[in-house]
């Protein structure tokens, strides 16, 4: 099944699907960002789409925009890794139960920007990570593979964030392993 990562950031969890041999066909940015470099620096082809005003309009045209550059490289499953733009109506037109997310929580607790921030904030002992396919409401969507994570004494939100990783890096490419084993691919 051909993938297509969606990233926004660094590109570690990237790194981490192209590590693990996972098939990408090409890394779309939502803005320019270290994660073309990884892609670049795996023979893998990576576009920007500037994701313009977050008006409804200009977040829909934003997203219409993704979806063409995924067509066009034949993307069968989409793999947000970092991915930092809430997604319009568009992709889940098309890739409607086949848009994976990340997130560095154990949904449905913490949602949002800054989870990890907000873990540690509230005190909790355990936090973790969630992978899950990705719906237009936010953070929701089935839970495909959840792990937690102990939250240590003298934590900041930077360690805190390593240690999520750590773990986030070895499940997601597991994860979308799984999932593809049981979906059919789109076409034959
Ligand atoms: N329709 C969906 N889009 C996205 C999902 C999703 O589940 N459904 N997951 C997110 C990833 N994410 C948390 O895991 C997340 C990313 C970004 C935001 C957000 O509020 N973004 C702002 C811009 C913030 C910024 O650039 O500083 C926005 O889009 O207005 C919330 C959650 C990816 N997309
Ligand atoms: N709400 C989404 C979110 O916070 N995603 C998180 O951003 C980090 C991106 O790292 P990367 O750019 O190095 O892969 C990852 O830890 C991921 O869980």
């Amino acid at each position: 099944m051909r993938i297509g990562v969606l990233a926004s950031g660094k590109g570690a969890g990237l790194r981490a699907i192209l590590a693990d041999g996972l098939d990408v066909s090409v890394v779309a940015v939502d803005r320019p960002c270290p994660a073309t470099g990884v892609a670049a620096d795996h023979g893998v082809a990576w576009e920007v789409v500037p994701r313009g005003v977050r008006t409804p309009a200009g977040r829909a045209a934003f997203t219409r925009s993704l979806v063409r550059v995924l067509e066009r490289h034949g993307v069968e499953l989409v793999v947000m890794a970092g991915f930092m733009t809430v997604l319009a109506e568009p992709m889940f037109e098309r890739y409607g139960g086949r848009v994976l997310n990340l997130h560095p929580s154990l949904l449905p607790d913490f949602r949002g920007l800054h989870a990890v921030e907000d873990a540690l904030a509230a005190g909790v002992a355990v936090t973790g990570c969630t992978v899950h396919i990705a719906v237009p409401e936010v953070d929701a969507g089935p839970v495909l593979a959840q792990e937690p994570v102990p939250v240590l004494p003298g934590d900041t939100p930077q360690s805190l964030e390593r240690r999520i990783q750590e773990v986030e890096h070895r499940l997601y490419p597991a994860t979308i392993r799984a999932f593809m084993a049981h979906r059919a691919p789109l076409r034959r």
